[in-house]
């Protein structure tokens, strides 16, 4: 039998393990909740040494796509694909039987982009299903909307006003972090970047008047927030001790290794955390929305969504507004 699905126990009824031989796809979704309605979440492509840090990091990540859903006011749940990305996958074949397995759900889950999946993954995916939305630059900006009025909220938190002179350290300039670097520095901020790919970095900071700073001293910089936007896990005990930056506010999803005990020390060493999943709910806000010209909702709940999201002064989970906004997060367990 296949290793892939021999006896794997995936410790959730709501897994799904996907596999077509003839493409090479191996795939997991993780469908987290369906109290409110259907499940929502992207798609990531990537390597994993091994398929049970696929598993996990599917049902890690739909279980922080359930809190995005709910702390942005979505009749919907959290749910997460992960692509395994080897050497034999065929990945425009892959994606299109990834969007048949989709198809088949009938709109229990949408899918949209995450990390390490391309436009082109997307469009091959979407030939076959509509339940999954290719608007990737839509919904990036969206999270980068969203990080950016965080970032402003910590400022405001600190008695301060304004973008301008506040200096911050972006890991990883993809789609999201570039995207945050951008207005960042419309905004007069100073920024250092990285990446692991280090000609993004290059590239970023040339189009943002950036400094470039190696990945693994990018934690340990001179600057007032942090902006993870790259590969979740990057906050722990251990690179805490490293951080001098007051402020933690990015895109990357599940940005704290260890959760709760990263959490108290954050708050024990007196660092203002925004919470990813409110950080970078913009993506389901703006995938979860009605088409920009009023047409009718892509999805069932859009017009709860407009509703809710929109109103950048109507309700207290402030962040998650894309229009800017002007008030503290005054809730929140991590601010000092
Ligand atoms: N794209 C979206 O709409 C969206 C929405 C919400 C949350 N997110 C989350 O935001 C994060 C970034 O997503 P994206 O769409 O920008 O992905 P992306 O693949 O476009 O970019 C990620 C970038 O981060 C770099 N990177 C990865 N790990 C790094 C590290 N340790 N140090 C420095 N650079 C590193 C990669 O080289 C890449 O350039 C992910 O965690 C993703 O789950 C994305």
């Amino acid at each position: 039998m296949d290793p892939f699905f021999e006896h794997f126990d995936v410790g959730s009824d709501r897994t799904i393990l996907w596999r077509d031989r003839s493409s090479g796809l191996r795939a997991v979704l993780a469908i987290d909740s369906l109290k409110l309605g259907p499940a929502v979440g992207g798609i990531r492509t990537q390597k994993y040494p091994s398929f049970r840090h696929a598993v996990d990091d599917a049902q890690k990540l739909a279980a922080a796509m359930t809190l995005k859903c709910a702390i942005a006011g979505l009749d919907a749940g959290g749910a997460k694909t992960v692509v395994l990305d080897y050497p034999e996958l065929n990945r425009k074949a892959g994606f299109r039987r990834l969007g048949q397995f989709i198809d088949e759900l009938r709109g229990v889950y949408w899918a949209a982009g995450d990390l390490g999946t391309t436009l082109d993954d997307l469009d091959s995916a979407a030939e076959v299903t509509r339940f999954v939305n290719r608007n990737v630059s839509v919904l990036a900006d969206a999270t980068a909307r969203t990080v950016v009025n965080g970032i402003r909220a910590c400022i405001e938190e600190r008695g301060g006003s304004g973008l301008a002179g506040i200096r911050v350290a972006i890991q990883g300039c993809g789609a999201i972090g570039s995207g945050v670097a951008r207005a960042l520095a419309a905004a007069g901020s100073r920024l250092v970047i990285s990446d692991i790919v280090p000609q993004r970095a290059s590239r970023v900071a040339a189009q943002t008047g950036g400094r470039v700073q190696p990945p693994d001293e990018i934690l340990g910089a001179d600057v007032d927030i942090i902006a993870p936007c790259g590969k979740g896990g990057t906050i722990s005990r251990a690179t805490l001790e490293r951080i001098k930056a007051w402020g933690i506010c990015g895109g990357a999803n599940n940005q704290l290794a260890e959760d709760d005990e990263t959490g108290h020390a954050l708050m024990e060493a007196g660092i203002l955390y925004v919470p990813d999943f409110l950080a970078s709910s913009g993506a389901v806000i703006a995938g979860a929305a009605p088409e920009p010209d009023g047409s009718r909702s892509r999805t069932p709940f859009g017009q709860h969504v407009r509703n809710r999201a929109t109103c950048p002064d109507g309700g207290t989970a402030i962040t998650i507004s894309l229009k800017p906004c002007s008030k503290k997060i005054s809730s929140s367990p991590y601010r000092r």
